[in-house]
């Protein structure tokens, strides 16, 4: 048994005698370790080998139609649908994600995808990149997680959107922004149609969103008239599906993760309160429709389709078979009171309208939860008060 050279932590060289070698078979297993260790890592982070656990096929673009498209907050939830669709379509992608509330395991499917690139940017720092469009999705859309850090809620809406609007400007590409039904605030027209102002308070709990939004919008309206900047807007009515974040807060995750574990479903006011629920495939569409087509007025996206919370926590509960209790909360500041989609202007403008049914959408979105709650032993849904997302990348 030959003796074998060793390094030690601290980088000196080491000889071992045959007493204390490890014998040839330990080598061997150390080096093939080493190897297989090796081929990973370089599988992790270089261009598809033979080696490369999952590549999945897209279509092949020529390149005069394929695109460089840029997803600002592309690992969340409504920003990895969208992506996923980008890139079935055969663009090159790239994902820029803070990972504050976005999650890798979201588009950990593209990662060895040629046209996909994954940077973890926050938004509030300018970036240099050569992209022909621009979703700008970037921004914690639900209460508890904006209102956790309202300050940083209100940079990532302005800095963001002036950084991006900037990058647009430079590159000449064409840049949609995520905006919201929260725009219109607790609503005294109803259904809403963009023509209605809103009716917001400026110095509530819910501005930091809300006013966020109000003035990035204004930003980019200012950017087209000024710089001649290519811009679209829509404004994003309440939105489920799979890859919400279990945490998440929101209405739908809450009502599913306590209807599939028995507990009790939290209503925060008397339940009369109305939303309308859009399934995220009906977004994507639009969004995907709206960046392409000629109009660039505000659009809002989501489906007309309205319930009271009551109503929906009963719906939730039955559809997942549930014994659950309902029970009543306070109720949380300036909720809005109703809310639904009039989408008039998106079915004449751009062709759009919903496809999906809540109740087609909810049961994939049960499916996908029990998933979540299998493999997390239990989760506690988060409350109606501000707070750090958990982790769970
Ligand atoms: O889901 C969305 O797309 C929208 O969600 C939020 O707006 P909000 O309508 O307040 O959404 P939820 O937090 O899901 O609340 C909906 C209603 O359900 C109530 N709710 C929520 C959670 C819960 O456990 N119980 C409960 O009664 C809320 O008080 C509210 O009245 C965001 O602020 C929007 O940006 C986003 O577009």
């Amino acid at each position: 048994m030959s003796d074998l050279d060793g390094q030690s932590s601290n980088g000196h060289k080491q000889r071992w005698n045959s007493a204390s070698a490890p014998d040839d078979h330990e080598a061997k297993r150390i080096r093939l370790e080493r190897f297989v260790a090796d081929q990973q890592l370089l599988a992790s982070q270089s261009i598809p080998t033979p080696h490369t656990p999952h590549v999945i096929n897209t279509v092949r673009l020529p390149d005069a139609s394929r695109k460089k498209i840029l997803v600002t907050g592309g690992a969340g939830f409504v920003g990895s649908h969208l992506v996923d669709r980008l890139m079935a379509d055969g663009h090159e992608v790239v994902v820029l994600d803070n990972f504050f509330t976005g999650r890798k395991a979201n588009v950990e499917h593209w990662l060895h995808h040629p046209n996909f690139s994954l940077v973890r940017h926050d938004v509030t720092l300018p970036i240099l990149l050569e992209v022909d469009q621009i979703y700008h999705l970037a921004c914690p859309a639900s209460p508890p997680h904006y209102q956790y850090n309202p300050v940083k809620t209100i940079k990532t809406s302005t800095m963001g959107t002036i950084n991006m609007l900037g990058l647009a400007k430079r590159v000449k590409a064409r840049i949609l922004l995520a905006s919201t039904s929260e725009i219109y605030g607790d609503p005294t027209v109803h259904p809403q149609p963009e023509s209605y102002w809103g009716n917001v308070n400026t110095i509530g709990v819910r501005a930091c969103y809300d006013e966020g939004k109000r003035v990035a919008e204004t930003m980019m309206y200012a950017y087209k008239s000024q710089n001649n900047v290519e811009i679209r807007v829509a404004r994003i009515f309440n939105t489920f599906g799979p890859r919400m974040h279990p945490n998440d807060g929101r209405v739908v995750s809450n009502f599913i993760i306590q209807s599939l574990q028995n507990k009790d479903i939290t209503i925060y006011g008397d339940g009369t309160y109305t939303r309308s629920f859009q399934y995220v495939d009906d977004l994507v569409n639009g969004l995907i429709k709206l960046m392409n087509g000629n109009y660039d007025m505000p659009v809002n996206i989501g489906n007309p389709d309205e319930y009271t919370i009551n109503d929906f926590a009963t719906k939730i509960r039955d559809m997942c078979g549930s014994k659950s209790e309902i029970v009543y909360l306070p109720k949380v500041a300036d909720d809005p009171t109703q809310r639904k989609a009039d989408i008039t202007t998106a079915k004449r403008e751009i062709d759009w309208e919903p496809t999906v049914t809540v109740d087609e959408g909810l049961k994939k979105t049960i499916e996908y939860f029990k998933g979540e709650v299998e493999a997390a032993g239990e989760i506690i849904p988060t409350g109606p008060d501000a707070v750090k997302p958990k982790g769970g990348k």
